[in-house]
């Protein structure tokens, strides 16, 4: 009985399920009949034959009648708009001829580097197509194959389009990585190792081939926990929900130029493996990049994800979205000192390029606290450098690429600046943000790829030309001049070089490593896309800190937005400066820009600034060789009590804050001397009417001018030869605007100064900890007391930098007791004066200046 009444049960469960479906079904036909014009075309058509059995006249039927009706007054609208286009050709062929306006082009994106790879610059371009700078809403990428169908794609184009993604076989290569020579090299290696120990302690039963089972279990599992899990069902699916989640997050739209694309899909017939590498400003950068190139029709690429990322559901997720997973650190972590996390991670990387794969790693390694461009990670280029000069792989395509956004996606990282330790990600963190994220209005995104470039030509460039192997900062005046001993302390404080560099890697190598990073790091900032709110809040913090008028700082926005577009960089942002301004001070909200009636500043509070300064540091970057110059102008002028001085001096001290700052921006392209860029910024201060040449010296111009040339030409790196542009003198402009521009450059670099130099006062022996702390208080302590007027000054990340700089100096030594990090002053800078003056070279261009003085900004 009890069975007939669960068959029963059933049988009308499924009668239920199926009238449900049934229902589902002839609505949706009703749906599709009556909202097309095939229903009212049959009721004419049978309306008209039944009137004609009938016997009557089907021309005066009232449907004809009203349907008539509406006929003429489309026809009317239609004749009085062509009638008004008529007198208004007629008008414009009267009246005089005005051009139609050209349509506003963004310079070219991201192109390669001309000097290093021209054969790629050239390759990759289609010189047919001009690149007008369009940039298309990623979700708009392939819709229009499924936009113009019936019902059913019109209400589901989104998961038709997924649906028909082009499915890419992803061969698992943990098989061919575990049989990896390198990986069995290591295997042997750790189980010797292990054999020896166990006979140290006396453990009798170990033998050699239980110990090696062991390694080879570990191994296996080493492998499986790095190992992506791409699937053509997880990417169709991520990208079903990315184009719900991307409409709704980015208000603006998720943008990408065209030509990048265009290009992108050239390479990709080329057949070589294709390595992105963009820099990382937030978690969903993952997510973003993927989903763009699948829309586009290429690969998804592996992506080395940090293992910070590997929580439950999500970790799982980003695996099969082809997330492989990394140690951040493997010193100090569980696989400290084991050869087979190393050799495995290698023979992955390399597997996964020969079976075919696109990669994608983080070349910052984590995503920028500071929203500057971070000195880049090598561990994972120089994996993909040896498999090249291996044999390996043949070549390989590098893709630098940049993502931005008008507001940051993953919260803020003032915290973080704050001295507070990462909030690690969980679940629960995750899910918290998520819900954030799809709540918020982030405005418009940008995603954009440079163009590739061949990784078998920079080699070729970097092998041949010796220059390129110099250190990319010049030399330190304190406290030695030895070039490779500095770039080796440089390489060894990047903690990615020692985990996956070979002990047996020469410094060339890594010497080339490093620039070819940089490169990448330098090219990828350049092309990236400035936001309005990137721009507003650089105008807020540099030029109307005291604060302006609306219309008084829309007016500087136009200023400062053209002055970018006309050095090359992309804006993703247009229309005119108001409705810019507006959009910006919506997207950064009340908390970072105060509004008292009309004048705009920005928030009083450490965060707020913090946080603006994250925005405008993308444009800090920029402007960041000029100001530099210009901060060592004004030193120059502070301790001279002149405003005459000669080109020499400032040359080299421009240099010497290049290098005081060389952790914190990338000035130049590694190919690129860093003296010529200054040569360079000169020349336009002096265009700009900042500076004054000395008219005695338009001869030394000239021969300044071809030395440079053949210098750039011919590479010729002879340095010895007297120096005729040395005695080149200029005075110092006095007018408003002069003094004005100096103004802000000199503001643009300031607050960094204003932490550097805190932080050499505050040298002392002790923690790590302690002494980032004892910074940060006194400049907390100096802002709250309204000593420096700079909130974001107040960040870790400029005080551990200034602290890197030192060490580099040779001025402090930081060492790990126990599991503390601790720092010790050199023995020569124990004494309080040699200490001070060392320290002079940081305190002397963050100078009492009377440009700064409160009237002044
Ligand atoms: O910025 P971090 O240090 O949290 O690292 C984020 C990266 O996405 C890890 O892969």
């Amino acid at each position: 009985m009890d069975t007939m009444i669960s068959v029963w049960t059933m049988v009308e469960h499924v009668r239920v399920a199926s009238g449900a479906a049934e229902l589902a079904i002839f609505t949706a036909i009703l749906y599709w009949f009556f909202t097309s014009s095939r229903v009212a075309d049959m009721l004419e058509v049978v309306g008209e034959r039944v009137g004609g059995w009938c016997g009557r006249d089907t021309s005066s039927s009232l449907r004809q009648a009203v349907r008539a009706r509406k006929r003429q007054q489309e026809y009317s609208k239609l004749d009085s708009t062509a009638n008004c286009r008529k007198s208004s050709l007629f008008r414009i062929k009267e009246g005089p001829v005005i051009p139609a306006p050209e349509p506003q082009l963004r310079p070219p994106s991201g192109l390669a580097c001309g000097r290093c790879a021209p054969v790629s610059r050239e390759s990759w371009q289609d010189h047919k197509v001009r690149d007008t700078g369009a940039v298309i809403n990623i979700l708009d990428i392939g819709r229009q194959n499924f936009a113009n169908g019936g019902v059913v794609s019109r209400y589901l184009c989104d998961l038709a389009q997924c649906c028909n993604l082009c499915a890419y076989d992803y061969k698992d290569v943990v098989p061919n990585v575990v049989k990896d020579e390198s990986v069995a090299q290591a295997i042997e290696e750790a189980t010797q190792e292990e054999l020896a120990k166990a006979k140290e302690n006396g453990q009798s039963g170990a033998s050699y081939a239980t110990i090696r089972k062991r390694v080879e279990a570990r191994a296996l599992k080493v492998v499986q926990d790095i190992s992506s899990a791409m699937s053509n069902n997880v990417l169709k699916f991520v990208a079903w929900v990315c184009h719900k989640a991307v409409r709704r997050v980015a208000g603006g739209g998720c943008g990408t130029r065209v030509a990048g694309v265009e290009r992108l899909r050239r390479a990709n017939a080329a057949g070589l493996p294709v390595v992105f590498v963009p820099l990382h400003r937030s978690h969903f950068d993952y997510i973003l990049m993927t989903f763009t190139l699948y829309l586009t029709g290429l690969r998804p690429p592996l992506v080395a994800a940090g293992d910070n990322m590997r929580i439950p559901f999500f970790g799982w997720f980003l695996r099969g979205c082809g997330a492989f997973y990394i140690r951040r650190r493997v010193e100090g972590s569980e696989y400290h000192g084991d050869p087979t996390y190393k050799s495995a991670l290698r023979a992955y990387i390399l597997n996964s390029l020969s079976a075919g794969n696109n990669l994608e790693f983080f070349i910052e390694g984590g995503r920028t606290r500071t929203g500057k461009p971070q000195t880049p990670k090598a561990g994972i280029l120089s994996v993909i450098m040896d498999a090249y000069l291996d044999g390996t792989i043949d070549d390989a395509l590098l893709v630098p690429a940049t993502l931005n956004y008008d507001k940051l996606v993953d919260g803020n990282f003032v915290r973080e600046q704050l001295g507070m330790p990462k909030q690690m990600e969980t679940f629960w963190s995750a899910l918290r943000g998520i819900w954030r994220t799809l709540n918020t209005n982030h405005g418009s995104i940008r995603v954009d790829f440079n163009q590739p470039i061949s990784l078998k030509e920079l080699v070729t460039s970097f092998q041949k030309y010796q220059h390129y192997k110099a250190p990319i900062e010049t030399c330190l005046t304190p406290p030695n001049n030895n070039l490779a001993v500095n770039l080796d302390r440089q390489i060894l404080y990047n903690h990615s070089h020692s985990s996956l560099y070979g002990a047996d890697v020469s410094t060339d190598h890594k010497m080339m490593v490093e620039a070819i990073g940089r490169h990448l790091v330098y090219d990828a900032a350049q092309a990236t896309a400035l936001m309005c709110t990137n721009v507003v809040s650089y105008v807020v913090l540099c030029e109307a800190r005291r604060g302006l008028p609306a219309a008084a700082l829309a007016a500087r926005l136009a200023a400062r937005t053209r002055d970018l577009a006309a050095a090359g960089r992309d804006l993703a942002y247009t229309g005119d400066a108001a409705t810019a301004l507006r959009h910006a001070l919506e997207m950064l909200g009340r908390g970072l820009i105060r509004r008292e009636g009309d004048i705009i500043r920005p928030g009083t509070s450490i965060a707020a600034q913090l946080e603006l300064a994250y925005y405008a540091n993308t444009v800090v970057a920029h402007y960041a060789a000029p100001a530099i110059v210009a901060t060592a102008l004004e030193s120059l002028i502070c301790a001279s009590s002149s405003t005459e001085f000669r080109q020499s001096e400032l040359v080299s001290a421009s240099l010497q804050l290049c290098e005081v700052l060389s952790h914190e921006f990338i000035i130049c392209a590694p190919c690129q001397r860093i003296q010529d860029q200054i040569l360079d910024v000169i020349d336009s201060l002096e265009s700009q009417q900042l500076i004054i040449k000395d008219k005695s010296d338009a001869v030394l111009e000239e021969q300044q001018w071809s030395r440079r040339m053949a210098r750039r030409l011919e590479g010729d790196d002879d340095d010895d030869r007297p120096d005729p542009t040395q005695r080149v003198t200029y005075t110092v402009s006095d007018k408003p605007e002069a003094v004005a521009e100096r103004q802000r450059l000199v503001l643009t670099l300031r607050p960094l100064l204003e932490a550097y130099s805190v932080t050499c006062r505050h040298l002392q022996a002790g923690t790590m900890k302690d002494v980032v702390k004892n910074s940060l208080d006194s400049l907390t302590e100096d802002f709250t007391q309204n000593k420096m007027l700079y909130g974001e000054a107040v960040s870790t990340d400029a005080i551990r930098n200034c602290l890197r700089l030192l060490r580099q100096w040779g001025v402090i030594h930081v060492y790990t007791e126990g599991k503390t990090r601790a720092v010790r002053i050199a023995e020569p800078y124990a004494s309080a004066s040699a200490l001070e003056d060392v320290c002079h070279n940081v305190h002397k261009f963050n100078m009492n200046t009377p440009l700064l003085e409160p009237s002044n900004k």
